[in-house]
């Protein structure tokens, strides 16, 4: 159990939940925990489900082509925006669950936390279009 999560429940008057108790690590929980999540958000955001829908086919032919370094370019992109955007609404669903009133410290966290995506979204968005275009000039030849 994380130190945050404990000392968020400090306080709090219900008990802690069983599960962040157990002290073993388990992989397979941890990737179902990884998957799941990542069905959540492909679901419920579509900014996460057009950005895996547009950089898939990328890498696929990337893959077929075998320009390993594209590959990784674009996998380490994909992984970027990816995350930046899970974290991106993982932020916001928090502090919609902190509070749903008007906030100014809740819309700078929110602000900062988009600048984040933001950036993320631009690299993603150039590495693309270069590597599409690449691959594109190469299908040519
Ligand atoms: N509770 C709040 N208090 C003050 N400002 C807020 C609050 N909620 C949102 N904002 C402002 O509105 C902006 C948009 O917030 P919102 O939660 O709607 O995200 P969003 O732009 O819809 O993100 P996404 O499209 O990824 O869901 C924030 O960046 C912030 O500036």
């Amino acid at each position: 159990m994380s130190k945050p999560i404990a000392q968020a429940y400090k306080n709090h008057s219900k008990p802690m939940p069983k599960k962040f108790h157990k002290p073993a690590y388990h992989p397979f929980r941890k990737l179902k925990v990884v998957f799941s999540g990542l069905y959540l958000a492909v679901i419920s955001d579509f900014s996460v489900a057009y950005k895996l829908v547009l950089s898939v086919p990328v890498l696929i032919v990337s893959f077929m082509v075998r320009q390993w370094v594209d590959v990784t370019l674009i996998l380490l992109a994909t992984g970027m925006i990816l995350s930046a955007e899970l974290f991106n609404s993982a932020i916001e669903i928090l502090c919609d669950f902190v509070e749903l009133q008007e906030n100014d410290r809740i819309g700078t966290i929110k602000d900062i936390a988009a600048a984040a995506a933001g950036i993320s979204i631009f690299v993603w968005a150039v590495t693309l279009i270069l590597e599409g275009s690449h691959l594109w000039q190469l299908q040519k030849i």
